[in-house]
């Protein structure tokens, strides 16, 4: 049957990316474990996966997880990209400015800004992992997510262990920008819409990560808001795969699948939380190979390449060296 629109394109940010649709299924649909199987992405309607946190919105959570400290990213500007500087080298990190800033803050505080917000402050967006510091009454919702189904899920694709829950509160408006992640991911939403655009590993070549040893590994460099084609002129032949999602749907992102993701413009702020799984072990090798398992093959010579050249600015001309007029 026709489903009742409670938003509209206007609510969507416009890219110059061409899309097709992420399929939709009810979670009882053998099509489900055939496309996750595959490693494609799909949309899971009826799971029941978080039921019964569909109440949680900011003035549930100030009164049943207070405790926590939750972690909240500020933005100048409506773009969260993730950076790691933790574990960069100290002259990358000293040329490195980072877009964003964290501050650890109560659900109270967070909730309190979230309302007095006004046009021209630091946007919010709280990204904490869900732990034993949140109080009985989110434990007892925790508990009675649909764990059987996602648990045979898990078992039936022999994923390795769950390692998180992150529970995201974003601002209407917020954007995740484009990266991939190395882990499964089954997204729930709680509240409000989102949308995600997703491409697959193959069309890494279109996407332009920066260098592994960047705090923005694994972060498309291209800005879709106004994407450079002169540096990265492949990004014309990127295909998104488009998927809006709404309270009760859960999300498969499949490991190494890029997503950029947006909380709709004048939609209220969102609810979600994740599920990220480590990849299982990979059975019988099949050539040719798929092409996550050739982005985790660059991923680990630019990394043996550094650790033997020391100096990430010898890396592009040795790889010339050894590719052009060779290898083309
Ligand atoms: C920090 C994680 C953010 C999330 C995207 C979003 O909801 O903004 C995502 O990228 C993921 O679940 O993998
Ligand atoms: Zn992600």
């Amino acid at each position: 049957m026709e489903e009742r629109r409670v938003w509209d394109e206007t609510q969507l940010r416009k890219y110059d990316v061409p899309l097709v649709y992420v399929p939709k299924y009810r979670y009882d649909d053998p099509k489900v474990q055939e496309l996750i199987s595959a490693n494609k992405p799909v949309i899971i309607t009826g799971s029941e996966l978080v039921a019964s946190a569909l109440n949680w919105d900011v003035d549930y959570l100030k009164e049943h997880m207070n405790n926590s400290n939750c972690t909240v990213i500020f933005s100048k500007n409506h773009k969260f990209k993730y950076f790691d500087d933790k574990s960069v080298r100290p002259d990358v990190k000293a040329k490195f400015v980072p877009p964003t800033r964290k501050v650890g803050m109560k659900m109270a505080e967070f909730a309190k800004r979230l309302r007095e917000w006004k046009k021209g402050d630091e946007r919010l967006y709280l990204q904490q992992m869900l732990n034993n510091t949140v109080g009985p009454g989110i434990v007892h919702d925790f508990l009675r997510f649909h764990w059987d189904w996602i648990n045979s899920l898990q078992k039936n694709m022999s994923w390795g262990p769950l390692t998180s829950n992150l529970l995201l509160i974003a601002m209407e408006g917020n954007v995740t920008p484009c990266h991939y992640d190395e882990q499964q991911n089954l997204f729930a939403q709680i509240r409000g819409f989102k949308r995600f655009i997703m491409f697959p590993p193959e069309q890494f070549e279109c996407l332009y990560p920066y260098p592994v040893y960047h705090p923005h590994d694994r972060q498309s460099q291209v800005d879709f808001e106004r994407p450079d084609y002169m540096k990265f002129p492949k990004f014309k032949g990127a295909v998104g795969h488009e998927a809006v999602i709404g309270p009760g749907d859960v999300l498969y992102i499949p490991i190494y699948w890029w997503h950029h993701v947006e909380s709709l413009m004048r939609g209220g702020y969102t609810v979600s939380v994740n599920f990220w799984y480590k990849a299982g072990p990979t059975e019988k090798i099949e050539y040719p190979l798929k092409g996550y398992q050739k982005v985790a093959i660059m991923r680990n010579v630019e990394k043996m390449l550094l650790e033997a050249l020391h100096d990430p600015q010898e890396l592009g001309p040795l790889l010339r060296a050894l590719v052009l007029g060779r290898y083309t």
